[in-house]
């Protein structure tokens, strides 16, 4: 088995809409696009909004289906999964959406969502649901006396740790962030990541973290992919990127970087150094 755990080729997502006069026209958000995601690592994709991160991500979640290009996952052509090979490839790729109150349902208690995926695969966990669940909010630093309480009852930062926890709950292999910080204050976004740094480090599992903050981005990934107008107009180390930028899109996005946290950068320094 190979370093690569998914690799995708030349994806291209092609969009018809419909404008003035209902006249048709195509539009591709996603051109040609083509990345890899070793086991254990963070690649993060960057880009400006409408540059084609999000639509790259649904494709790759299988959300959506791309009009071209091929998607590998530990060496299988997965592109067309269906039946047992999609319900697999399910379970070993989860998302992290923006916004937890959206993307968790609010009638359902938290012990309800965080067997969901294990429901939707058939498992039952061997010492019981609610042990399962207490197991789980206890890894994202949630109480699990609260574990028959609804998203309502839980802040935004705690939310997310719900849909942390979701994405855990069936073991991935691979775990796509989708602006899983964005909306979260500045605090608790920095408790966020250091979360699902700490969740990396324990379980081994890979990242796909799709962002527009390039100090989260400088904090969290390993490898990173910058995207304009559909296509990746550069991607390597992090260190690569960020200090020694090949392309003008990328030297443009990261002089118009606001301010990086100084701490995480002394931090990483002293960590590469
Ligand atoms: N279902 C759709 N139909 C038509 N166009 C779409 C659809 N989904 C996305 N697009 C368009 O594709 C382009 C890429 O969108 P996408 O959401 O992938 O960008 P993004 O880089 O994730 O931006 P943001 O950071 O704002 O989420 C945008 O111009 C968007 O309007």
């Amino acid at each position: 088995m190979t370093d690569v755990l998914l690799s995708a080729r030349d994806l291209t997502k092609r969009f018809t809409t419909r404008g003035t006069f209902g006249r048709k026209s195509e539009f591709t958000a996603v051109d040609g696009v083509s990345f890899a995601v070793h086991r254990g690592e963070t690649l993060a994709v960057v880009g400006e909004s409408g540059s084609g991160k999000s639509t790259s991500a649904r494709i790759v979640a299988k959300l959506m289906e791309p009009s071209a290009g091929t998607l590998e996952f530990e060496d299988e052509d997965v592109t067309h999964a269906t039946g047992a090979q999609l319900a697999r490839y399910r379970a070993d790729v989860q998302v992290v959406f923006q916004d937890p109150f959206s993307s968790l349902n609010p009638r359902h208690t938290v012990e309800r969502i965080l067997m969901a995926p294990l429901d939707y695969q058939g498992i039952a966990p061997s010492g019981g649901r609610r042990a399962y669940t207490g197991e789980l909010m206890e890894r994202v630093g949630l109480n699990p006396d609260h574990a028959q309480r609804y998203p309502a009852q839980f802040s935004g930062g705690q939310a997310q740790r719900i849909g942390i926890a979701r994405a855990l709950a069936v073991n991935p292999k691979l775990v796509i962030c989708d602006e899983a910080v964005s909306a979260l204050d500045v605090s608790v976004q920095a408790q966020v990541l250091e979360l699902l740094l700490r969740l990396q480090r324990e379980s081994g599992f890979s990242y796909i973290f799709i962002a527009h903050d390039l100090a989260v981005v400088r904090r969290i990934a390993h490898r990173v992919a910058v995207m304009s107008g559909g296509k990746i107009v550069e991607q390597g180390p992090r260190g690569q990127v960020f200090d020694d930028p090949r392309h003008p899109y990328t030297r443009t996005l990261l002089a118009a970087v606001p301010r990086i946290n100084p701490e995480w950068d002394r931090r990483r320094r002293a960590a590469t150094a």
